[in-house]
């Protein structure tokens, strides 16, 4: 059953225009033109209970005005936008209670106060039980692992702690959909593991929706059962990633590997080499399947592999994939919204 329903959405931003020269801002204060930024262009999509899914997009491309209408701080241009049934602008007290929300940027913990004391405001405005309170905190504290700073100001938290806090605030009065905004960002490896671990667990347990915006691979990899891809306002891909890697021929590994002297000219059957620095050549595994094991095998039987100091592997970038999700689909045709 769709939690989330949007057919066509519009969100257009009016600004003043802005005049250069000398009396440019003299102009511009009393001028009535004005700019016109269409920041969601006619979506449609729906979203059932208990899916996750990744909304993704280069800088720019709408998500995060997308995630304000959806949570009912933002009014659309024109077009349909339902949560549980709801128009959220209109019932947003309503819809408080169905959904959860988390900006990486923007905290809803009392910076002053220790972790448990947010935990227990939020148990007053939500009237929340106190049985049901006990248990999701005892449930969160364990599988977050937060008893060590769960009693902590909020400030002194490092990054990592409070965007876990920040999580389990979020969930603490069970909402039907849980809004993430680049949940992971900045965090160090184990963290980022924890947080999509903990997401993950939570979504299958608790059958809450997730929607999360992102520019980590791996977030969407290990979170997400469903991508929809945004490009300026409009949606160019809605599918899974196995969908998503077939669409655009696999998603590619750059390499760099470091040599202690400078082999000379190597090549690999399936790599495009795209930096040679002598010492520090980086290539591009093209179509690989993911499997890191024959990719290290590939690397393995070049004959100065003795001379090998350090290799590091990178996915593509979101931004890559994107674009190349765009320039595939456009000249296929075949958009899939
Ligand atoms: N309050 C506003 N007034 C005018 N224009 C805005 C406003 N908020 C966003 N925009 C514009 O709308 C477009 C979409 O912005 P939005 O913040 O939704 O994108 P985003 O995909 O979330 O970007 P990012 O990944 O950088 O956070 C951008 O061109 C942005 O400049």
């Amino acid at each position: 059953m769709a939690i989330i329903q949007i057919n066509q959405l519009v969100k257009e931003y009016r600004t003043n225009k802005r005049f250069t020269g000398s009396f440019g801002l003299i102009k511009s204060l009393f001028s009535s033109e004005y700019v016109y930024t269409r920041a969601v262009d006619g979506i449609s999509f729906s979203i059932d209970a208990g899916e996750s899914v990744g909304y993704l997009g280069p800088n720019g491309a709408g998500k995060s005005t997308m995630i304000k209408m959806l949570t009912g701080i933002l009014v659309p241009t024109s077009g349909d936008i339902q949560v549980d049934g709801k128009v959220p602008y209109r019932n947003r007290k309503e819809i408080a209670r169905k959904i959860g929300v988390v900006f990486g940027q923007r905290s809803q913990l009392w910076w002053d106060l220790p972790v448990i004391d947010s935990f227990e405001l939020h148990k007053h405005i939500y009237n929340i039980s106190a049985s049901d309170y006990n248990n999701r905190v005892n449930q969160y504290v364990e599988l977050l692992d937060m008893a060590s700073f769960v009693h902590k100001p909020v400030r002194q938290l490092s990054l990592g702690q409070r965007m876990r806090a920040e999580i389990a605030l979020a969930l603490l009065h069970h909402p039907e959909i849980l809004f993430l905004d680049e949940p992971t960002i900045g965090l160090d490896v184990i963290a980022k593991h924890n947080i999509r671990n903990f997401l993950r667990q939570i979504n299958q347990e608790t059958n809450v929706a997730i929607m999360l915006t992102t520019h980590d691979l791996k977030d969407i990899e290990e979170i997400c059962d469903r991508i929809i891809i945004v490009n300026h306002g409009q949606a160019v891909f809605d599918g899974d990633i196995y969908h998503l890697k077939k669409e655009i021929g696999g998603i590619n590994k750059q390499v760099t590997i470091e040599f202690h002297v400078d082999p000379g000219e190597i090549a690999f059957p399936n790599a495009l080499l795209i930096c040679d620095e002598g010492v520090r050549k980086k290539f591009e595994f093209i179509h690989h399947d993911g499997e890191e094991n024959s990719l290290m095998r590939s690397i393995m039987s070049i004959p100065n592999v003795e001379q090998i100091k350090d290799i590091s592997i990178e996915d593509m970038s979101i931004e890559e994939i994107i674009h190349q999700a765009f320039v595939n689909l456009t000249q296929n045709s075949k958009i899939r919204v």
